[in-house]
């Protein structure tokens, strides 16, 4: 920024255009949380049990933010600021409550308030099928469960709490995630004998603690926040863990990045009870239980090829009722209402002994 005759401004000139900006910003989003509000009356006189949250029309907010961001912030700094915007706007509408596989400082609490930014009410659970019952039961509106991890593959409580529940998937979110040994202000670093953590992120970081820690016990626990817990009281142990729990037990991170694999990230599926309309950018999720028929699989995944769907997942979990019988959990681009996709499922359904729709959701923007 320059003045008339080129020259850069000054540091007090700079602040007081910053200042000017800064007022203009307050009023602009004054302004935008006023228009929640109105939406808010305009929702609740057209339907009593109006629901406020809208993952397809935040997805389609948050996607606008990044296609017509002009720089020199990068889009998706832009796009978590606007996350909180529009977090805090719901908020003004009706505070949403979330529960999340616990305890508090987990990535699931950051992959949480990475999709719903911090103003929603964020309550630990202690159990993957706890989160279930808890959005089944009304007691909070949506849940946040990890279901895959780069690395590490599929987490089975997870799906198969969905074999059970009515629950639709709402929403997907993606984490990087990164693991630092970390260390409290009692602990001897050089006699670092124990480390804590859960046996997921021990996976992930196997190698590194092979050429670093090869003589240290590994004790796995509960959950990461756990890990970082327990090292506050134990001058000999270190913990994996990320972020968030460093941050909520005050440790000093004395390895950062540990993870064997620069990309490891984890996905993360918010569950609710509402089915969500079309965002133009979406993902369908099913569960197949098959018969065991020669070329089952072959009949199951030709229809996709046909119609050019175009799968994103597919696992295969035992079913609970049979012995050596299965179901599919099966991702794929698109939207039940979308004509190709309804020509999917019912050919898939000629083939399958039963199929569910676990739900259509914006593909994860952040
Ligand atoms: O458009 C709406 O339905 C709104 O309620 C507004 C708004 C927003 O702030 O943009 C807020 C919450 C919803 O989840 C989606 C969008």
């Amino acid at each position: 920024m320059t003045d008339n005759t080129d020259k850069p401004l000054d540091l007090a000139s700079l602040r007081q255009r910053i200042d000017s900006i800064d007022s203009e910003l307050l009023r602009l989003i004054s302004e935008r949380a006023d228009c929640a509000a109105q939406v808010a009356q305009v929702k609740t006189a057209d339907d009593p049990d109006a629901v406020f949250y809208r993952p397809e029309r935040e997805a389609q907010v948050l996607r606008r933010v990044m296609e017509r961001n002009p720089g020199p912030l990068n889009g998706e700094e832009m796009a978590r600021l606007f996350r909180e915007i529009m977090s805090a706007c719901l908020a003004l509408e009706k505070p949403i409550k979330v529960a999340y596989l616990g305890p508090e400082g987990t990535f699931t609490q950051q992959a949480a308030l990475k999709h719903f930014g911090h103003s929603a009410i964020s309550l630990p659970m202690a159990a993957i099928d706890e989160v279930f019952r808890e959005v089944e039961a009304g007691a909070v509106n949506y849940g946040v469960v990890p279901v895959e991890n780069s690395t590490e593959g599929v987490v089975n409580n997870t799906l198969d709490s969905f074999m059970d529940s009515g629950l639709h998937i709402s929403g997907e979110v993606v984490l990087r995630i990164h693991h630092h040994l970390l260390v409290s202000n009692i602990t001897r670093q050089d006699k670092i004998s124990r480390i804590y953590s859960h046996p997921q992120s021990f996976a992930q970081c196997r190698k590194w603690l092979d050429a670093h820690y090869p003589h240290a016990e590994r004790v796995a626990v509960s959950s990461n926040a756990e890990a970082a817990r327990l090292v506050k009281t134990e001058w000999h142990s270190a913990a994996i863990a990320g972020d968030m729990a460093a941050q909520l037990y005050g440790l000093d991170r004395v390895a950062e990045k540990i993870e064997d694999r620069p990309d490891n990230s984890t996905r993360f599926l918010i569950i609710g009870n509402e089915s969500v309309p079309p965002s133009g950018h979406d993902k369908t999720s099913i569960v197949v239980a098959m018969r065991n028929q020669p070329g089952v699989l072959h009949g199951l995944l030709e229809p996709f090829h046909r119609h050019a769907i175009d799968l994103t997942r597919l696992e295969t979990r035992p079913s609970r009722n049979g012995v050596w019988t299965y179901v599919f959990f099966i991702d794929f681009k698109g939207h039940v209402d979308d004509p190709a996709v309804a020509g999917v499922l019912e050919a898939v359904k000629q083939h399958a002994s039963d199929m569910k729709v676990l739900g259509s959701y914006p593909v994860g923007v952040l």
